[in-house]
Protein backbone atom coordinates (compact mmCIF):
# COMPACT_ATOMS: atom_id res chain seq x y z
CA UNK A 1 0.00 0.00 0.00
CA UNK A 2 1.10 3.73 -0.72
CA UNK A 3 0.64 5.78 2.31
CA UNK A 4 0.32 9.51 1.26
CA UNK A 5 1.00 12.00 3.90
CA UNK A 6 -0.56 15.98 3.25
CA UNK A 7 0.28 17.97 5.95
CA UNK A 8 -1.05 21.53 4.02
CA UNK A 9 -3.95 19.85 1.96
CA UNK A 10 -6.34 22.43 0.32
CA UNK A 11 -9.97 22.66 -1.20
CA UNK A 12 -8.41 23.52 -4.97
CA UNK A 13 -10.53 26.01 -6.65
CA UNK A 14 -10.20 26.16 -10.67
CA UNK A 15 -11.37 29.38 -12.37
CA UNK A 16 -11.72 29.78 -15.99
CA UNK A 17 -11.48 32.42 -17.83
CA UNK A 18 -12.37 33.24 -21.48
CA UNK A 19 -10.50 35.91 -21.87
CA UNK A 20 -7.25 37.00 -20.64
CA UNK A 21 -7.07 38.41 -16.98
CA UNK A 22 -7.13 41.97 -16.15
CA UNK A 23 -5.00 43.15 -13.14
CA UNK A 24 -7.48 45.34 -11.17
CA UNK A 25 -10.37 44.88 -12.87
CA UNK A 26 -13.96 42.55 -12.29
CA UNK A 27 -13.92 39.77 -14.84
CA UNK A 28 -17.04 37.09 -15.16
CA UNK A 29 -15.70 33.65 -14.58
CA UNK A 30 -16.72 31.27 -17.80
CA UNK A 31 -16.86 28.34 -15.19
CA UNK A 32 -15.27 27.50 -11.53
CA UNK A 33 -14.44 23.62 -9.75
CA UNK A 34 -13.58 22.89 -6.29
CA UNK A 35 -11.39 19.76 -5.74
CA UNK A 36 -9.74 17.77 -2.67
CA UNK A 37 -5.89 18.48 -3.21
CA UNK A 38 -2.71 19.15 -2.01
CA UNK A 39 -0.05 17.21 -3.11
CA UNK A 40 -0.36 13.72 -1.07
CA UNK A 41 -3.76 14.03 -1.62
CA UNK A 42 -3.52 14.43 -5.46
CA UNK A 43 -1.11 11.56 -4.92
CA UNK A 44 -3.68 9.29 -3.45
CA UNK A 45 -6.63 10.54 -5.95
CA UNK A 46 -4.58 9.53 -8.85
CA UNK A 47 -3.45 6.17 -7.30
CA UNK A 48 -6.88 5.17 -6.71
CA UNK A 49 -8.11 5.81 -9.96
CA UNK A 50 -5.24 3.82 -11.49
CA UNK A 51 -6.80 0.83 -9.11
CA UNK A 52 -3.84 0.98 -6.72
CA UNK A 53 -4.16 0.75 -3.18
CA UNK A 54 -3.16 3.92 -0.90
CA UNK A 55 -4.57 5.83 1.71
CA UNK A 56 -4.52 9.21 2.39
CA UNK A 57 -3.15 11.32 5.73
CA UNK A 58 -4.03 14.28 6.74
CA UNK A 59 -5.10 17.15 9.42
CA UNK A 60 -8.95 18.17 8.76
CA UNK A 61 -12.58 17.93 10.27
CA UNK A 62 -14.65 15.24 9.29
CA UNK A 63 -17.21 17.56 8.12
CA UNK A 64 -15.18 19.95 6.54
CA UNK A 65 -16.08 20.27 2.86
CA UNK A 66 -13.21 19.03 1.66
CA UNK A 67 -12.56 15.73 3.41
CA UNK A 68 -16.22 15.35 2.54
CA UNK A 69 -15.39 15.62 -1.20
CA UNK A 70 -12.43 13.17 -0.79
CA UNK A 71 -14.44 10.19 1.17
CA UNK A 72 -17.61 10.92 -1.53
CA UNK A 73 -14.49 10.02 -3.78
CA UNK A 74 -14.02 7.06 -2.39
CA UNK A 75 -10.46 7.97 -1.50
CA UNK A 76 -9.29 6.23 1.33
CA UNK A 77 -8.58 8.68 4.03
CA UNK A 78 -7.60 9.03 7.63
CA UNK A 79 -7.36 12.24 9.20
CA UNK A 80 -6.48 13.99 12.28
CA UNK A 81 -9.61 16.26 13.55
CA UNK A 82 -9.17 20.22 13.54
CA UNK A 83 -10.84 22.95 14.29
CA UNK A 84 -9.91 25.04 11.32
CA UNK A 85 -11.19 24.59 7.76
CA UNK A 86 -8.64 23.29 5.25
CA UNK A 87 -7.65 26.20 2.96
CA UNK A 88 -8.37 26.99 -0.41
CA UNK A 89 -5.78 27.48 -3.29
CA UNK A 90 -7.50 29.38 -6.44
CA UNK A 91 -5.84 28.51 -9.85
CA UNK A 92 -6.89 30.98 -12.51
CA UNK A 93 -6.61 29.61 -16.16
CA UNK A 94 -6.63 31.81 -18.97
CA UNK A 95 -6.86 31.05 -23.07
CA UNK A 96 -3.99 30.40 -24.22
CA UNK A 97 -3.09 27.54 -21.14
CA UNK A 98 -1.85 30.74 -19.08
CA UNK A 99 -2.50 29.69 -15.04
CA UNK A 100 -2.04 32.06 -12.13
CA UNK A 101 -1.74 30.05 -9.02
CA UNK A 102 -2.88 31.73 -5.80
CA UNK A 103 -1.80 29.58 -2.18
CA UNK A 104 -3.05 30.20 0.95
CA UNK A 105 -0.61 29.44 3.99
CA UNK A 106 -2.91 27.02 6.19
CA UNK A 107 -4.14 27.02 9.39
CA UNK A 108 -1.83 26.98 11.98
CA UNK A 109 -0.82 23.63 13.49
CA UNK A 110 -0.81 23.01 16.74
CA UNK A 111 1.74 20.55 18.68
CA UNK A 112 -0.93 18.53 19.82
CA UNK A 113 -1.69 18.22 16.38
CA UNK A 114 1.39 17.84 15.61
CA UNK A 115 2.15 14.54 17.50
CA UNK A 116 -1.32 13.57 16.69
CA UNK A 117 -0.01 13.40 13.18
CA UNK A 118 3.17 11.90 13.51
CA UNK A 119 1.49 8.88 15.35
CA UNK A 120 -0.80 7.89 13.04
CA UNK A 121 2.05 8.16 10.12
CA UNK A 122 4.25 5.91 12.07
CA UNK A 123 1.29 3.20 12.95
CA UNK A 124 -0.32 3.87 9.36
CA UNK A 125 3.19 3.20 7.80
CA UNK A 126 3.85 -0.07 9.04
CA UNK A 127 1.58 -1.44 6.20
CA UNK A 128 3.46 1.21 4.01
CA UNK A 129 5.50 -0.34 0.87
CA UNK A 130 6.18 3.63 0.23
CA UNK A 131 5.11 6.58 1.99
CA UNK A 132 4.79 9.41 0.60
CA UNK A 133 5.65 13.67 1.84
CA UNK A 134 4.16 16.06 -0.05
CA UNK A 135 3.95 19.66 -0.35
CA UNK A 136 4.16 22.68 2.14
CA UNK A 137 4.40 22.46 5.89
CA UNK A 138 1.47 24.77 7.32
CA UNK A 139 2.41 27.50 9.92
CA UNK A 140 2.75 25.60 13.49
CA UNK A 141 5.51 23.19 11.88
CA UNK A 142 9.19 23.33 12.04
CA UNK A 143 10.91 23.13 9.04
CA UNK A 144 12.70 19.59 9.82
CA UNK A 145 9.34 18.51 10.35
CA UNK A 146 9.83 15.44 7.44
CA UNK A 147 13.07 14.87 8.83
CA UNK A 148 11.06 13.82 11.94
CA UNK A 149 8.59 11.88 10.25
CA UNK A 150 11.50 9.68 8.35
CA UNK A 151 13.86 8.87 11.72
CA UNK A 152 10.23 8.05 13.59
CA UNK A 153 9.25 5.89 11.07
CA UNK A 154 12.27 4.04 10.64
CA UNK A 155 12.66 4.50 14.26
CA UNK A 156 9.36 2.48 14.68
CA UNK A 157 10.31 -0.36 11.70
CA UNK A 158 13.37 -1.29 13.73
CA UNK A 159 11.48 -1.82 16.68
CA UNK A 160 9.45 -4.05 15.41
CA UNK A 161 11.63 -5.85 13.37
CA UNK A 162 10.27 -5.21 9.96
CA UNK A 163 11.14 -3.28 6.98
CA UNK A 164 10.36 0.59 6.54
CA UNK A 165 8.71 1.73 3.65
CA UNK A 166 10.47 3.48 1.20
CA UNK A 167 9.93 7.02 1.22
CA UNK A 168 9.50 9.70 -1.44
CA UNK A 169 9.42 13.23 -0.81
CA UNK A 170 7.45 15.79 -3.14
CA UNK A 171 8.31 19.05 -1.64
CA UNK A 172 9.76 22.65 -2.07
CA UNK A 173 12.11 25.39 -0.66
CA UNK A 174 12.99 25.14 3.27
CA UNK A 175 11.21 21.54 4.40
CA UNK A 176 13.22 19.98 1.72
CA UNK A 177 16.34 21.65 2.20
CA UNK A 178 16.52 20.43 5.81
CA UNK A 179 15.35 17.94 5.28
CA UNK A 180 18.16 16.50 2.36
CA UNK A 181 20.76 18.52 4.54
CA UNK A 182 19.62 16.20 8.11
CA UNK A 183 21.13 12.82 8.56
CA UNK A 184 18.18 11.18 7.33
CA UNK A 185 18.26 9.80 3.69
CA UNK A 186 15.00 9.33 1.30
CA UNK A 187 14.84 7.22 -1.47
CA UNK A 188 13.06 9.69 -4.02
CA UNK A 189 12.81 13.41 -4.11
CA UNK A 190 10.79 14.97 -7.31
CA UNK A 191 11.24 18.56 -8.24
CA UNK A 192 11.12 20.32 -11.26
CA UNK A 193 14.11 22.27 -12.45
CA UNK A 194 13.28 25.29 -10.57
CA UNK A 195 13.16 23.73 -7.40
CA UNK A 196 16.22 20.86 -8.15
CA UNK A 197 17.95 24.56 -8.61
CA UNK A 198 17.04 26.31 -5.48
CA UNK A 199 17.92 23.22 -3.56
CA UNK A 200 21.44 22.60 -4.60
CA UNK A 201 21.85 26.50 -3.69
CA UNK A 202 20.58 25.75 -0.62
CA UNK A 203 23.21 23.04 -0.06
CA UNK A 204 25.92 25.11 -1.11
CA UNK A 205 26.03 23.57 -5.10
CA UNK A 206 27.08 25.93 -7.68
CA UNK A 207 24.30 26.41 -10.01
CA UNK A 208 24.08 28.09 -13.49
CA UNK A 209 22.91 31.37 -13.39
CA UNK A 210 20.14 30.56 -16.16
CA UNK A 211 16.48 30.03 -15.86
CA UNK A 212 16.28 26.08 -15.88
CA UNK A 213 13.02 26.61 -18.09
CA UNK A 214 15.55 27.83 -21.11
CA UNK A 215 18.01 24.59 -20.82
CA UNK A 216 16.27 23.38 -23.85
CA UNK A 217 17.13 19.59 -24.68
CA UNK A 218 19.97 18.97 -23.12
CA UNK A 219 19.58 18.30 -19.72
CA UNK A 220 23.71 17.78 -19.15
CA UNK A 221 23.69 20.68 -16.87
CA UNK A 222 20.34 19.03 -15.16
CA UNK A 223 21.86 15.81 -14.70
CA UNK A 224 25.40 16.94 -13.54
CA UNK A 225 23.27 19.27 -10.55
CA UNK A 226 21.15 16.03 -9.40
CA UNK A 227 24.31 14.18 -9.76
CA UNK A 228 25.52 16.53 -7.23
CA UNK A 229 22.55 16.41 -4.80
CA UNK A 230 22.38 12.69 -4.66
CA UNK A 231 25.36 12.73 -2.87
CA UNK A 232 23.24 13.90 -0.12
CA UNK A 233 21.95 10.11 0.64
CA UNK A 234 19.72 10.19 -1.51
CA UNK A 235 18.66 7.26 -4.08
CA UNK A 236 16.97 8.92 -7.10
CA UNK A 237 15.92 12.09 -7.95
CA UNK A 238 12.64 12.59 -10.35
CA UNK A 239 12.71 15.89 -12.19
CA UNK A 240 9.95 16.45 -14.12
CA UNK A 241 10.10 18.88 -17.23
CA UNK A 242 7.19 20.48 -17.81
CA UNK A 243 6.45 19.29 -22.08
CA UNK A 244 10.05 18.25 -22.22
CA UNK A 245 8.76 15.17 -20.46
CA UNK A 246 11.44 14.15 -17.02
CA UNK A 247 14.49 12.87 -16.13
CA UNK A 248 15.23 9.94 -13.54
CA UNK A 249 19.01 10.87 -11.83
CA UNK A 250 19.72 7.46 -9.60
CA UNK A 251 22.63 5.72 -8.83
CA UNK A 252 22.24 3.29 -11.01
CA UNK A 253 20.96 4.93 -14.06
CA UNK A 254 20.23 7.79 -15.94
CA UNK A 255 16.83 7.53 -17.66
CA UNK A 256 15.23 10.52 -20.17
CA UNK A 257 11.43 10.16 -21.34
CA UNK A 258 10.12 12.76 -23.72
CA UNK A 259 6.35 14.05 -23.21
CA UNK A 260 3.46 13.05 -25.77
CA UNK A 261 2.52 16.03 -27.33
CA UNK A 262 -0.61 17.21 -25.99
CA UNK A 263 -3.30 20.27 -25.45
CA UNK A 264 -2.55 21.55 -21.87
CA UNK A 265 -4.86 22.28 -20.21
CA UNK A 266 -3.82 23.26 -16.34
CA UNK A 267 -0.49 21.98 -15.14
CA UNK A 268 -1.86 22.05 -11.43
CA UNK A 269 -2.08 18.66 -10.05
CA UNK A 270 0.39 17.53 -13.41
CA UNK A 271 3.75 16.82 -11.13
CA UNK A 272 2.10 14.93 -8.28
CA UNK A 273 0.24 12.43 -11.43
CA UNK A 274 3.84 11.88 -12.41
CA UNK A 275 4.60 10.57 -8.57
CA UNK A 276 1.87 8.30 -8.62
CA UNK A 277 2.79 7.01 -11.79
CA UNK A 278 6.53 6.55 -10.74
CA UNK A 279 5.10 4.79 -7.68
CA UNK A 280 2.18 2.58 -9.50
CA UNK A 281 4.62 1.51 -11.89
CA UNK A 282 7.16 0.62 -9.16
CA UNK A 283 4.74 -0.58 -7.35
CA UNK A 284 3.88 -3.69 -10.12
CA UNK A 285 7.09 -4.23 -10.57
CA UNK A 286 8.73 -2.24 -13.52
CA UNK A 287 12.23 -1.42 -13.86
CA UNK A 288 13.56 2.19 -13.96
CA UNK A 289 12.60 2.65 -17.63
CA UNK A 290 8.91 1.38 -17.33
CA UNK A 291 8.73 3.92 -13.59
CA UNK A 292 9.17 6.44 -16.00
CA UNK A 293 7.24 5.61 -18.68
CA UNK A 294 4.13 5.69 -16.17
CA UNK A 295 5.36 8.81 -14.90
CA UNK A 296 5.39 10.88 -18.40
CA UNK A 297 2.28 9.22 -19.22
CA UNK A 298 0.41 10.07 -16.04
CA UNK A 299 1.67 13.92 -15.68
CA UNK A 300 0.63 14.36 -19.72
CA UNK A 301 -2.36 12.90 -19.39
CA UNK A 302 -3.12 14.94 -16.01
CA UNK A 303 -2.21 18.65 -17.89
CA UNK A 304 -4.91 18.00 -20.73
CA UNK A 305 -7.20 17.45 -18.03
CA UNK A 306 -9.02 20.68 -16.53
CA UNK A 307 -8.72 21.65 -13.11
CA UNK A 308 -6.62 19.33 -11.32
CA UNK A 309 -8.33 16.09 -12.52
CA UNK A 310 -6.62 13.18 -12.26
CA UNK A 311 -6.40 10.78 -15.07
CA UNK A 312 -7.50 7.08 -15.78
CA UNK A 313 -4.97 4.11 -16.25
CA UNK A 314 -6.39 4.01 -20.09
CA UNK A 315 -5.44 7.92 -20.71
CA UNK A 316 -2.37 7.84 -19.27
CA UNK A 317 -0.44 5.47 -21.91
CA UNK A 318 2.59 4.70 -21.13
CA UNK A 319 3.29 2.55 -24.12
CA UNK A 320 3.11 5.87 -26.18
CA UNK A 321 6.45 7.65 -23.99
CA UNK A 322 9.72 7.10 -25.58
CA UNK A 323 12.05 6.65 -22.82
CA UNK A 324 16.09 5.83 -22.98
CA UNK A 325 17.49 4.52 -20.26
CA UNK A 326 21.85 4.99 -19.38
CA UNK A 327 23.02 2.32 -16.96
CA UNK A 328 25.81 3.49 -14.34
CA UNK A 329 27.22 3.25 -11.05
CA UNK A 330 27.97 6.40 -9.28
CA UNK A 331 29.67 6.33 -6.38
CA UNK A 332 28.07 7.43 -3.26
O1 LIG B 1 1.22 24.95 -1.13
P1 LIG B 1 1.80 23.59 -1.47
O2 LIG B 1 1.53 22.60 -0.38
O3 LIG B 1 3.23 23.64 -1.89
O4 LIG B 1 1.06 23.08 -2.77
C1 LIG B 1 -0.33 22.89 -2.75
C2 LIG B 1 -0.83 22.68 -4.15
O5 LIG B 1 -0.52 23.79 -5.00
O6 LIG B 1 -0.20 21.53 -4.69
C3 LIG B 1 -1.11 20.81 -5.52
C4 LIG B 1 -0.58 20.78 -6.93
O7 LIG B 1 0.67 20.18 -6.97
C5 LIG B 1 -2.45 21.50 -5.40
O8 LIG B 1 -3.45 20.54 -5.26
C6 LIG B 1 -2.32 22.38 -4.19
O9 LIG B 1 -3.12 23.53 -4.25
Amino acid sequence: MIVTVTLNPSFDRTIDLDVPLERGQVQRAARAVQEPGGKGVNVSRALHTAGADTLALLPGAATDPMIVALRADGIPTETVPVSAAIRSNTTITEPGGTTTKLNEPGAILTAATATALLDLIVSRSADATWLVLAGSLPPGLDTDFYARIVREVRTAAMRRGTTAPRIAVDSSGEPLAALIASDESVDLIKPNADELFELATSLGIGVPAIDPESLGPDDAVVIDIADQVLAHGLGGILITLGSRGAVLASTTDVVRAEAPRIIARSTVGAGDCSLAGFLLASERGADAAGCMAQAVAHGAAAASLPGSRVPTLEQANADAIAVRRFPRALAQ
